[in-house]
C-alpha cells in the first residue's frame, strides 16, 4: 500500500468594513483594496506565493487561498496557518491605504461560511487518490461518513428561529454552519448546486495515474485539533475504502435531507435514513471509528498521529453520547463556541434568539488578534494546540518540504530576487521572457529541482 497522500485546504475569506458614522465600503470594495499589493507584484489577483500556496481573487468579493500540496497534517496545519496570516498582513496594508485615501474605520476578516446576505461560502479539502481506485464506488461509501462527520468536526452555528425544522422551529445552536447550503450529494458543479463531493475531474497532476477528490462540504474550522481530526479521519476512511476494507453498505438515498437532520440534533440521535434502514449520526460515525480501529490493528499506523486521531474521535462521540462536552471544549470547534455562548446565555439569561449571541457567533470567526473571539480564547492559553507556532510562522515563507510546492518555491524565490515575471500553476511554471522552457511537475511527490537549476544556472544566467 502505497503510504504517501497529498492534502490540500482552500479557505474563503469573508470580508467587512466597519466605519461608527461614514460610509461603509461594500465587501467587493474592500477585496479591491485587499488585493492592490497582490495586484502590484504579481500583476494579478491570481497568485502563487513564496511559500508554494495560491492567493486569489475569484469574482464577488471572497479573497480565497489554497494551501501548498501537503503530504502530512502538521505541514497543512502550518501552511493553512500561514494563509490566515498573509490575509492578516493584507488587512493592515488595506487599512493603511484607506486611511491614506481618507476612507475611516476597520477591515473585519472572518473564517466562517456564511455572510449576513445569506450567502455561503467555502472550506475545501482536497485528497490524492490513485487513478485505479473505483471512483464511484468511493465517493457513494464517503457520503454517509461526510454526513454525520459534522458532529466532529462541525464549527458550529447560532441558528436563527424559522431555520429548521424548515420554515418553522426554535432559535437553536447547531453543530454546522456548512449543512444547510448543501443541495446535493455528488456532483459536477460547484456554485449553483453546492455538492457533498465535487466530482469535476481537474487531477493536477499525471491524469493516468491520479485524481483529486474535492470535498466541499466542510464548515471552516479554526482549532488546529479539530483540522486534525477533519483530515485525519477522512484520511482513513479514504485508505479503508481503497484498500476494500469491509465498511457495511451504507447508501444514503437523501444526503441533502440527512445533513440537515444531523446538523441540527446536538444529541446525535436523529434517525437518518439509509437504503436499508435507518442510522443516526452517532451510530454510524460509531461504526466507522470501529472499523477504523480494526484497520489501524491489522495494518498498523501509517503516520505518527493516527493513534491520536482514534482517540480524539472516541472523546467527541463520547462527549456527543453523555452530551458532555467537558473533554472537548478546548480542542473541537463547535464545543468551544458553545461554551463560550453557553456561558453568555447563563450570565445574561439569554434565549438562543437574542441578537446578542449572533453577534458571538460571528466574533467568534473574526481573526484579528487580540479581538477574534476564538484567537483571544487561543492566546489565554483556552484551546489546546498541534503544532509548534514556530512551525506556523515559518510557513509563512517557507513551503511544506514533501511535496512539489518545494521545487514551486524554489522557482518563485529564483524569479523574485531577480524581478522577472512569471506565470505558474499547480503543474506548470515559466518564466515570462523564456516561454519555451516551461518547467512541468506532474508528480505531487517530485521534489527534485534540478529543473528550476536547469534554467536559473542555465537559461537565465549561462556562465
Ligand atoms: N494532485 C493533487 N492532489 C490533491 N490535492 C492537490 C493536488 N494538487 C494540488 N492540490 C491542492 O488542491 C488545492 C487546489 O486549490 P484551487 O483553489 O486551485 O482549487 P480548484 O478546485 O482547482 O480551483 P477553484 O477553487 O478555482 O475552483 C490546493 O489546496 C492544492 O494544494
Ligand atoms: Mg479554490
Amino acid at each position: 500500500m502505497n503510504d504517501r497522500r497529498i492534502f490540500g485546504l482552500e479557505t474563503e475569506y469573508g470580508v467587512q468594513h466597519w466605519h461608527p458614522e461614514g460610509r461603509r465600503l461594500s465587501p467587493e470594495e474592500v477585496a479591491r483594496y485587499l488585493f492592490r499589493p497582490v495586484v502590484e507584484w504579481g500583476r494579478s489577483s491570481n497568485v502563487f506565493v513564496e511559500n508554494g500556496s495560491r492567493l486569489y481573487l475569484d469574482v464577488g468579493s471572497h479573497p480565497e487561498y489554497a494551501t501548498a500540496e501537503c503530504s502530512t497534517i502538521d505541514e497543512l496545519l502550518a501552511s493553512d496557518a500561514a494563509g490566515d496570516e498573509i490575509m492578516r498582513e493584507l488587512i493592515a496594508q488595506a487599512e493603511e491605504r484607506m486611511h491614506a485615501d481618507g476612507i475611516e474605520g476597520s477591515v473585519y476578516l472572518y473564517r466562517n461560511n456564511a455572510d449576513s446576505a445569506g450567502s455561503s461560502y467555502g472550506s475545501h479539502e482536497n485528497y490524492l487518490l490513485r487513478r485505479r481506485s473505483e471512483y464511484r464506488r468511493l465517493t457513494e461509501a464517503l457520503v454517509p461518513f461526510l454526513v454525520s462527520r459534522q458532529i466532529l468536526v462541525g464549527a458550529g452555528r447560532v441558528v436563527p428561529a424559522g431555520v429548521w425544522p424548515e420554515g418553522q422551529g426554535q432559535a437553536h445552536y447547531a453543530f454546522s454552519q456548512r449543512a444547510d447550503f448543501v443541495q446535493e450529494g455528488v456532483s459536477s458543479s460547484t456554485t449553483r448546486s453546492r455538492p457533498i463531493i465535487n466530482t469535476r475531474d481537474e487531477p493536477h497532476a499525471d491524469a493516468s495515474r491520479y485524481r483529486r477528490l474535492h470535498v466541499i462540504v466542510g464548515d471552516s474550522n479554526l482549532s488546529e485539533h479539530t483540522h486534525l481530526l477533519r483530515f485525519g479521519a477522512t484520511d482513513l476512511m479514504l485508505r479503508m475504502i481503497e484498500s476494500g476494507w469491509p465498511l457495511g453498505d451504507k447508501e444514503m438515498p437523501h444526503p441533502t435531507l440527512a445533513i440537515r437532520r444531523a446538523s441540527h440534533d446536538l444529541t446525535g440521535t436523529a434517525p437518518l435514513q439509509l437504503r436499508d434502514g435507518a442510522a443516526s449520526a452517532l451510530e454510524l460515525q460509531e461504526h466507522y471509528l470501529e472499523r477504523a480501529h480494526a484497520f489501524v490493528e491489522r495494518h498498523g499506523a501509517h503516520h505518527d498521529r493516527v493513534d491520536q486521531v482514534l482517540d480524539l474521535w472516541e472523546e467527541v462521540l463520547e462527549a456527543v453520547r453523555s452530551q458532555d462536552t467537558s473533554g472537548i471544549d478546548t480542542r473541537i470547534d463547535w464545543a468551544i463556541k458553545l461554551r463560550l455562548l453557553e456561558d453568555y446565555r447563563a450570565r445574561h439569561g439569554l434565549d438562543w434568539s437574542s441578537p446578542r449571541l449572533a453577534q458571538l457567533d460571528l466574533a467568534f470567526h473574526d481573526l484579528a488578534r487580540g479581538r477574534g473571539l476564538f484567537q483571544v480564547l487561543l492566546e489565554r492559553g483556552r484551546v489546546d494546540r498541534v503544532i509548534d507556532p514556530a512551525a506556523a510562522r515559518r510557513a509563512r515563507t517557507e513551503p511544506p518540504s514533501g511535496t512539489r510546492a518545494a521545487v514551486r518555491a524554489a522557482f518563485i524565490r529564483r524569479a523574485r530576487e531577480r524581478q522577472l515575471a512569471y506565470a505558474v500553476d499547480w503543474t506548470t511554471m515559466k518564466l515570462n521572457e523564456h516561454p519555451l522552457h516551461v518547467i512541468s511537475m506532474k508528480d505531487p511527490f517530485d521534489t527534485s529541482t534540478t529543473a528550476v537549476e536547469r534554467l536559473f544556472d542555465g537559461v537565465v544566467d549561462p556562465a
